[in-house]
């Protein structure tokens, strides 16, 4: 990059970034130093979650457990799959962390999280064997430690020794676990937004029930304010009219190349814990996220979850996952397992209000009769884009400038046309337009999560303001991570002519450096970019004259 583009980037970086913190960055060359780590996919370990631990991945009650008790591990390729009586212990194994964050009373700790029991010590054998082949195919030794993820049990830190292999595109995805699919390279601050995204909010009801009844109807078991409308658990009840669906519906909305699609339906854990829309505008970086998803998720028809159980994780659930159209006879859309992808620009998504499938064949015709008929969901005032409200969660991990990733020692790896002072600008409205759909399509009581890798507040905080002003009833909340989080992020630099939330944000933001903020209990500096940013909708509607997002200036 030319001097004078360098000079410009700092001036940016200035606007936002702290002095002391400004120089750091730029005498370290790095914004972000990044922690090689990959996950292990749950999956592809044996661990055949069949029916999902649920949207809140709460342990299962005790009948659930007696249900699936023998089993065997099934579903996955590992050695000791088959010894895995206890598959919903070994699920807890990995899980528990998460969950007991979550508040399931019965949810193990970390500690017992990582003491391996039952079928559990099966999982942390093939666990163990995959990162010994790990760091075989590094030219570690096989012995050096790995450390555990402080906040997502099934992944691992690498040595910082394996970070040149990691690349994108590096020799890493030739190793046979990452062929096998039993792991997955992610950075550490990926997994996080999906971790908030599937968190239950505190209040919810039962999982699978919405935190909201729909607008305009529905049973209120009464909350606080701002909340209101907490059905009573089990009530079942489900915004668009979906009562009695089956699973989460979790709609992606910028999910190539696939990774945190692939942990979401991990996540999930099978068809009985949800389905998800995966929408992507690359039609190449779809692609990729086929490659990813074949190798991540068990093969559709694998029966994870045994005979005569609830569908494992790529059995179809009628109405929804099951879309006509495969990717052969239709380039737009295609099916894996529980993940619906679809070939389509997300500000512009749309979805038929009552099988959930995306709406991707041109049809103008179709569409209109979807538009007429659809008189959105409550009150009527929610399908003004011609959809219901249908998603339960909804994941906009959105195209951002990759501030947060920036490499000054190799600049061209984040920006290769280089550096470009309107990329913010452009970004912002993209991402606004993005947004703007997610909340069109969120069932009121959902929630979006909003995540980018850049540190620029007119591409987190400044959107997530917009989209406030802009949507009736969304309400920022904090996203609940297995870690503390500092309550606001970078504060808007001058220019800035959005007003930042009137709530604190519920920033996600760990130091833009990548250190731990007070308060923070991690053992080391976290590396950390990504920003997820919590929405609720309490009644997701649009106004009817609802203008096109404009640029942040400044
Ligand atoms: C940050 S990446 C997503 C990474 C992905 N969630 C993952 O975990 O692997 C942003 C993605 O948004 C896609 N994108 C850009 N504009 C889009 C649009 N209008 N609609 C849908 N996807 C879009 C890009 O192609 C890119 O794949």
């Amino acid at each position: 990059m030319d001097a004078a583009k360098l000079s410009s980037l700092r001036r940016h970086l200035a606007s936002y970034l702290p002095a002391d913190l400004l120089d750091r960055v730029w005498e370290g060359g790095f914004c972000v130093q990044r922690q090689p780590s990959f996950r292990l996919n749950t999956l592809r370990l044996g661990l055949g979650l069949g029916p999902g631990p649920g949207p809140g991945l709460r342990p299962e009650a005790s009948s659930g457990e007696s249900r699936r008790s023998g089993q065997g591990g099934g579903g996955g390729q590992g050695a000791g799959a088959g010894q895995m009586g206890g598959r919903g212990a070994a699920a807890r194994s990995l899980l528990g962390a998460f969950a007991s964050l979550w508040g399931g009373a019965s949810a193990p700790s970390v500690a017992d999280a990582a003491r391996p029991s039952g079928g559990a010590e099966a999982l942390e054998a093939e666990a163990r064997e995959v990162v010994r082949q790990l760091l075989e195919g590094f030219g570690l030794d096989p012995s050096t430690p790995v450390e555990a993820c402080p906040y997502l049990p099934a992944a691992r830190l690498l040595p910082a020794a394996c970070a040149p292999h990691v690349r994108v595109g590096g020799p890493a995805k030739d190793l046979p676990p990452l062929k096998a699919g039993s792991a997955y390279f992610m950075g550490l601050s990926s997994m996080l937004p999906t971790l908030a995204l599937m968190a239950p909010h505190p209040g919810a009801g039962a999982p699978g029930a919405p935190a909201h009844a729909p607008a305009g109807g529905g049973s209120s078991g009464g909350s606080s304010r701002g909340r209101g409308m907490v059905p009573r658990a089990g009530a079942g009840a489900r915004g668009g009219g979906r009562e009695g669906a089956p699973g989460l519906r979790v709609l992606d909305l910028c999910a190539a190349p696939g990774g945190k699609t692939a942990l979401l339906a991990d996540l999930l854990g099978g068809a009985a814990g949800g389905s998800i829309v995966a929408v992507d505008a690359s039609w190449p970086r779809l692609q990729r996220m086929r490659y990813n998803l074949e190798r991540l998720l068990p093969e559709p028809g694998d029966s994870a979850g045994g005979s005569g159980e609830p569908p494992g994780p790529h059995a179809s659930v009628s109405g929804w996952d099951a879309p006509a159209a495969s990717h052969s006879a239709n380039r737009r859309m295609w099916q894996y397992g529980c993940v619906t992808a679809v070939h389509a620009d997300g500000t512009r998504l749309e979805v038929d209000p009552h099988t959930g499938q995306p709406l991707v064949t041109g049809n103008r015709q179709r569409t209109a009769h979807v538009r007429h008929r659809v008189g959105g969901f409550g009150g009527g005032d929610g399908g003004l884009y011609g959809v219901g409200a249908l998603y339960d969660r909804v994941l906009v991990d959105a195209p951002c400038t990759g501030l947060g990733r920036l490499q000054l020692l190799r600049p061209e790896d984040t920006w290769p046309d280089g550096w470009d002072e309107q990329a913010g600008r452009r970004a912002a409205i993209r991402q606004r337009m993005l947004l703007r759909r997610a909340a069109a399509l969120v069932r009121p009581g959902g929630t979006i999560v909003y995540s980018t890798c850049t540190l620029d507040p007119q591409e987190n905080e400044m959107v997530v303001a917009w989209l406030l002003g802009e949507v009736e009833g969304i309400r920022l909340v904090e996203p609940l991570l297995p870690m503390p989080m500092p309550a606001t992020g970078p504060a808007p630099g001058p220019g800035a002519t959005s007003t930042p939330p009137s709530e604190p944000g519920p920033g996600a933001d760990c130091g833009p450096d990548g250190q731990a903020q007070p308060g923070a209990s991690l053992a080391k500096p976290l590396p950390f970019a990504t920003a997820p940013r919590r929405i609720d909708a309490a009644r997701a509607t649009h106004p009817a004259t609802a203008a096109p997002p404009n640029p942040p200036s400044g």
